[in-house]
Formats: structure tokens, C-alpha cells, sequence
């Protein structure tokens, strides 16, 4: 049995440039793993691609990222036998950290070791590209510019040590309606190059600075809370509070582990998915 870890990401940056023929938008984000994480185990079987999950909204047929990971190297090397998929679910599910993304990324990583196919990480991202966006970010987990639909990714340097309190709101939110809901020419730009400049100096009050996300105002205007929330973790002291990816999970950046409880028993009280995790940041090497 081979077992893999998917960490969740957030987005220190998001900003869209425009919308594309092919009804994708052209992006250009900073993500960075943290260390909250999936587990996937992969089983051997004679035939088929099977999925468990300790989470019951996940779906466990064609539809689950991880499925059609396995789906698509068992066509394209044309593997006869089969494998049973087991997600140990904890990252929140549809909340903008890209659980099922790290969970297709962790399938195609660890199918890459059972079935002996010899693929580079950069082979494995173009892959995963073809399932979602954010599959190739995940493949290779750290941090990086991730640019086109998010699939062109350019690494870059380790975060500057801090904690991250994410906090998910009860409520779904569509990624597609998310960016079908935004007016390109009122976007206001995050500084994607001056993030990237903190970061290779390692200024953690200059990235706190540098957060955004084009597509908040978009989630907060359809879901209130997730603004009411920002709000709560600003006043309960977090340095920076940012949406991650098309929501509604927000985090909040603090530097010193004594900052992190206030925040964190705060908002228990009234958002029933809080996590004080690490940011990882660091890149996932081929075991
Ligand atoms: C919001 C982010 O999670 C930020 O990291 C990503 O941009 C979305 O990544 P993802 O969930 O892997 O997205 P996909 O599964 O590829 O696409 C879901 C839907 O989001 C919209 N979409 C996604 C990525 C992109 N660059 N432009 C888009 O317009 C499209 O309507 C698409 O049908
Ligand atoms: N392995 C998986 N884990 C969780 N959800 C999955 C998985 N595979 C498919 N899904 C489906 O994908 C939807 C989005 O879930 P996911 O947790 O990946 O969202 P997300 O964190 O918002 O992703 P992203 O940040 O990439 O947009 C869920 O509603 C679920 O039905």
C-alpha cells in the first residue's frame, strides 16, 4: 500500500487579467502549501479505479478529482490493473484550498511510484492539468506564480515563517460562478510583482502588505459572512486577513504562536471549521 500526502494551499495573491476565448480567465497567483493536509492511500486491485472517503460529500465515483487521475494514467500507459483510493479527508471540502486538486495531485505522484511510470513532476503537472487548474500547482506544492489558467507555474522562494488561522463559513460556493460573477474592468489588482518581492527578501510585514484576491469582492458581495468573518479576525488581531482562492475560507496571517489562540477561540464561537496550521511552503519531492 502507498500512502501520500495533498496539503491544502492558499492564495497570497489572485488577480485575473482577462477572460479567454475558451471561457477560462487568464490568471496570475501566488500559492503557497500549509500544513494542513489529505492523506491518500492507493491499494493495489486486479481491476477498475475504486474511491473511499472518510467525508460524505465527496463524491466516490467518475466525478472525484483522484479518480480521474488514476483514469487518466491507466489510459495513457495503458495499465490493465486497477486501485482502490482511500482519502483521509481534513481540509474542508469546496472551501477555495483545493482539497480535491492536492488529492488528484497526490493520486497522480503516488500511481507514478506503483505502477513504476518513471515520471518527472513536470510530466505528472502536465497531466493534471488536463483534470483542473489548480492540479499542477499541487503536484509540485510550495510556492509558486501560477499563471495562464493557473497550470504555468514558476517557483518561488519559501514564505517567511508565520502561522495561518483559516476559518471556512457553513456555506458553498461555486468556483465557476465565482468568476462568471466578475467585472473585468472594475478589477482592482493585487501587486503580484511586489508579493514576489517580499517573499525573496523574506519580509513577512511586507507581504502581510502585499495579500489580495480579485476575486473577494465577488464571494463577499453573494455571501456577507465571509466579510463579516474578515472582519472578526482583524479585530481579534491577525496581520492580514485574505480570502483564499474563490472562497469562502479566509485566513489570517500572524507571526508569533502567542497571537494565534486569541484569534482562534475567538471565532470557534461562531464559525464552526477553524485551523491554526503552519504555512509549509516548501516543494514536495518525488519519494
Ligand atoms: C480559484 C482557484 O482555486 C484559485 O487557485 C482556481 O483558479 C480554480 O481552480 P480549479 O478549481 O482547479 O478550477 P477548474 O476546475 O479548472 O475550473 C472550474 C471553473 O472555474 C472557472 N475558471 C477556473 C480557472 C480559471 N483560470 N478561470 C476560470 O474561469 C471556469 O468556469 C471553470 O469551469
Ligand atoms: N477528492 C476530492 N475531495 C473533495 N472534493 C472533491 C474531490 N473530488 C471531487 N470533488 C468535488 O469538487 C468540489 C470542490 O471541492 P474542493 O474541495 O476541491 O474545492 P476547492 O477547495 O474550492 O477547490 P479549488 O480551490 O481548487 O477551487 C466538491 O464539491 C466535490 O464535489
Amino acid at each position: 500500500m502507498i500512502s501520500e500526502k495533498a496539503p491544502a494551499k492558499i492564495n497570497l495573491t489572485l488577480d485575473v487579467l482577462q477572460k479567454r476565448p475558451d471561457g477560462f480567465h487568464e490568471v496570475e497567483m501566488i500559492m503557497t502549501t500549509v500544513d494542513l493536509a489529505d492523506r491518500i492511500w492507493l491499494k493495489p486491485l486486479d481491476r477498475g479505479i475504486t474511491i473511499r472517503s472518510s467525508e460524505r460529500f465527496v463524491p466516490n465515483d467518475k466525478r472525484n478529482l483522484a479518480w480521474q487521475a488514476a483514469d487518466i494514467l491507466r489510459k495513457k500507459f495503458d495499465i490493465r490493473s486497477g486501485v482502490e483510493i482511500t482519502l483521509d479527508k481534513n481540509i474542508p471540502v469546496a472551501a477555495g484550498l483545493a482539497g480535491g486538486s492536492s488529492d488528484a495531485a497526490a493520486t497522480l505522484r503516488g500511481l507514478n511510484r506503483m505502477w513504476n511510470l518513471g515520471l518527472s513532476l513536470d510530466e505528472l503537472a502536465v497531466l493534471g492539468a488536463s483534470i483542473g487548474s489548480d492540479i499542477p500547482f499541487c503536484v509540485y506544492g510550495g510556492t509558486a506564480l501560477a499563471s495562464g489558467r493557473g497550470e504555468q507555474i514558476q517557483h518561488l522562494s519559501v514564505p517567511p515563517n508565520c502561522w495561518v488561522v483559516l476559518a471556512k463559513p457553513p456555506i458553498s460556493v461555486s468556483t465557476a460562478d465565482i468568476y462568471g460573477g466578475l467585472d473585468i474592468q472594475s478589477i482592482e489588482h493585487p501587486d503580484t510583482a511586489g508579493m514576489m518581492e517580499a517573499l525573496a527578501s523574506a519580509d513577512y510585514e511586507n507581504m502581510c502588505k502585499k495579500v489580495g484576491n480579485a476575486l473577494e469582492p465577488v464571494t463577499m458581495r453573494l455571501h456577507p459572512q465571509v466579510s463579516v468573518l474578515k472582519e472578526q479576525m482583524l479585530k481579534f488581531g491577525a496581520d492580514t486577513v485574505l480570502m483564499s482562492g474563490s472562497g469562502p475560507t479566509v485566513f489570517g496571517l500572524v507571526e508569533h504562536e502567542s497571537q494565534v489562540a486569541r484569534i482562534y477561540n475567538g471565532l470557534k464561537g461562531f464559525c464552526p471549521e477553524v485551523y491554526a496550521v503552519r504555512m509549509m511552503g516548501e516543494r514536495i519531492n518525488l519519494a
